[in-house]
């Protein structure tokens, strides 16, 4: 089934743009497949130091031109509950890689960052820039040339956007993602808000917050909310990089094994050594796009990929827009109410039908393109399956089920939860910004109020404790871009802001900064561009100027005379309490070389 005309016209929009930038790099693509295997172009010396600690077996193989190699790139560690499965994958890949007569090496480790760790400290401000440290460090491991495909390991918010950016700079070879799965179930996420919330009041004390904390956060797998991590694995299988049904299955489990094992045999099958070859590059195209910004708005993915989803396609020669995003909001509607974005969490929409139910419906209302290539084959249709295990302990796939098994999570798209997408551009007098629609009850959509304007989130956090903002006001927290401090998340601030939202006032957050794909129920306006530290007319704003944030009609204006606003003085303060510290010093030339957030905060282009 074609996809809806309005669809297509974004996607023509979006080829006819790219157009110079995708040829450039198609032809780059082409040039370093057609070099067939890439280990053959080694010296001897080179490529005795490339299997020096293979087996007997694995160096033969490994010496000649027709047994593929598997490079992973793993993101293994003990910080992120989501990549602590990963330290026992790279054994099971070798071993699948030799039952399909391949060879596996992990070609190199990659950095991962847990947000949920730094939220609120100072590491946090390292955080967007190792999306693109991920990049690189992916970079150094393939560059050692011995691969025929590729097996990535990375789950988390910058982690995925890092190896989406190297697997299609080496975009000459097949790409698997694999996941590890969500977390089972703890303490739901609303009640560890209401937690926090009393916290923030000072009706409870720390061992109080600290158990709810350890009940939601409590074993391996991926944090349950629909924030950055998880919408990475609904990106990763729309998009077509997982294999159908592999995003939410949790880990330690044997179907969890046998979907691993698949990858592995499945990245060894579409090498240029087989019969149906599917390079990264040539797999993931404008469709492929459309379709992931397709998925984040059905599912009120996280605003942070209002960035990295730019940054993705650009690695690709793709140049998607903040329009591009902020039109398809418009016509793709909320299916899934998943939190923040409703009081369910991955596993229960996994459970409710997951993605294949989510990509039958949006197939069904012609809002995706089938005609794609994933690593499974071709067409999207293939991936509206429930993953099941055969007796065998291999991979089993029945279709995904007609309606949803919990209708409070999964919505008919004849019938959904809005009739738009999470995600809106506004624009205005401050510049441009994002918006995340679908966590804000409609009521909350316009917010008239007085500026107050904070320079970090302590101050914020240190009027609130004061008692000084019981009163409807927009909280302006400036300076928090990419080149000011590395634009850390400010969702420290949502336990402050909700408890003053539900005592009735009317608040909002403007910011040049980002908040996590956790946040939701305060109407926030992020990634502020230009942002204070380029002069940005954020940097103009004062205290008690109206501020009017206005997401049906996509606007943020500062409501006071246009020539008085524009002829004041930006704002200059002082940073270097950001510039040292906990590593911040090693990213100085990275803050100096930050694109702007609507063009994905990228140091790499
Ligand atoms: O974008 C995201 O999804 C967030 O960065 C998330 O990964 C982060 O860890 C949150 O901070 C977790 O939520 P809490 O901080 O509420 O535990
Ligand atoms: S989802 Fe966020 S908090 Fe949870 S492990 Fe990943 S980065 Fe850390």
């Amino acid at each position: 089934m074609s996809a809806d005309h309005r669809i297509e016209a974004i996607t023509k929009r979006l080829v006819e743009r790219s157009k110079p930038t995708r040829e450039a790099y198609l032809d780059r693509v082409r040039r370093a497949a057609s070099k067939g295997v890439h280990r053959a172009s080694l010296a001897c010396g080179n490529l005795a130091h490339g299997f020096a600690v293979c087996s007997p077996g694995d160096k033969a193989a490994l010496a000649g031109d027709t047994v593929p190699n598997l490079g992973i790139i793993t993101a293994y560690n003990d910080m992120l509950s989501a990549h602590q499965p990963f330290e026992t994958y790279p054994a099971l890949i070798r071993d699948a890689a030799r039952e399909a007569g391949g060879v596996a090496q992990v070609a190199g480790g990659v950095p991962a960052m847990c947000d949920g760790v730094t939220q609120g400290q100072p590491g946090m401000e390292l955080s967007l820039f190792s999306r693109d440290v991920i990049a690189m460090a992916a970079g150094i491991g393939l560059s050692h040339n011995m691969f025929d495909s590729t097996v990535y390991l990375g789950v988390c918010d910058k982690i995925v956007p890092g190896l989406m950016i190297a697997a299609l700079t080496f975009g000459h070879l097949p790409a698997v993602f694999v996941p590890a799965g969500p977390m089972t179930s703890g303490l739901s996420n609303d009640e560890k808000v209401r937690v926090r919330q009393l916290y923030a009041e000072g009706k409870v004390g720390r061992a109080e917050l600290l158990e709810a904390e350890s009940k939601s956060y409590h074993g391996p797998g991926t944090c349950t909310f629909y924030g950055t991590a998880n919408s990475n694995q609904m990106l990763m299988e729309i998009m077509g990089f997982h294999l159908p049904g592999a995003s939410f299955v949790n880990p330690g489990t044997p179907l969890r094994d046998a979907l691993t094992k698949e990858a592995a045999k499945r990245a060894l099958q579409i090498t240029a050594l087989g019969n149906e070859f599917t390079p990264a590059g040539e797999m993931i195209d404008e469709r492929s796009i459309i379709n992931g910004v397709v998925g984040l708005h059905a599912t009120g993915g996280s605003t942070n990929h209002t960035m990295h989803l730019i940054a993705m396609a650009r690695a690709g020669g793709i140049q998607l827009t903040w329009q591009d995003i902020s039109d398809l909001s418009d016509i793709v509607p909320l299916l899934a109410r998943v939190y923040p974005n409703g009081l369910a969490d991955v596993n229960h929409f996994h459970a409710a039908g997951g993605m294949g139910y989510l990509i039958k419906q949006l197939l069904k209302g012609g809002l995706l393109h089938d005609d794609v290539r994933t690593v499974y084959g071709q067409g999207l249709a293939a991936y509206t399956i429930e993953p099941k295990l055969n007796a065998d302990g291999t991979v089993a796939r029945q279709p995904a089920p007609e309606e949803s098994h919990d209708p409070k999570v999964l919505a008919r798209i004849e019938t959904p939860f809005q009739a738009n997408g999470g995600l809106k551009m506004l624009t205005g007098n401050v510049g441009k910004s994002v918006i995340k629609i679908s966590a804000v009850k409609p009521e909350r959509h316009v917010i008239e109020a007085p500026a107050l304007v904070f320079h970090s989130q302590q101050e914020m956090q240190d009027a609130f404790k004061r008692g000084e903002l019981n009163r409807d006001f927009v909280a302006v927290v400036r300076f928090q871009g990419p080149k000011a401090c590395g634009m850390p998340e400010l969702h420290k601030l949502t336990p402050s802001l909700g408890v003053l939202q539900d005592r009735g006032h009317k608040v909002a957050l403007v910011t040049d900064g980002r908040m996590s794909g956790a946040s939701g129920k305060v109407p926030a306006a992020i990634h502020v561009t230009p942002e204070a530290v380029d002069g940005g007319p954020i940097a103009k704003i004062k205290d008690g100027d109206m501020v009017r944030l206005d997401a049906i009609a996509g606007t943020l204006e500062v409501l006071v005379d246009q020539q008085e606003f524009e002829s004041r003085e930006a704002v200059t303060i002082d940073l270097s309490d950001n510039e040292f510290g906990m590593g911040r010093e090693l990213f100085a030339p990275l803050r100096r070389v930050a694109g702007p957030a609507d063009m994905g905060a990228s140091v790499l282009y």
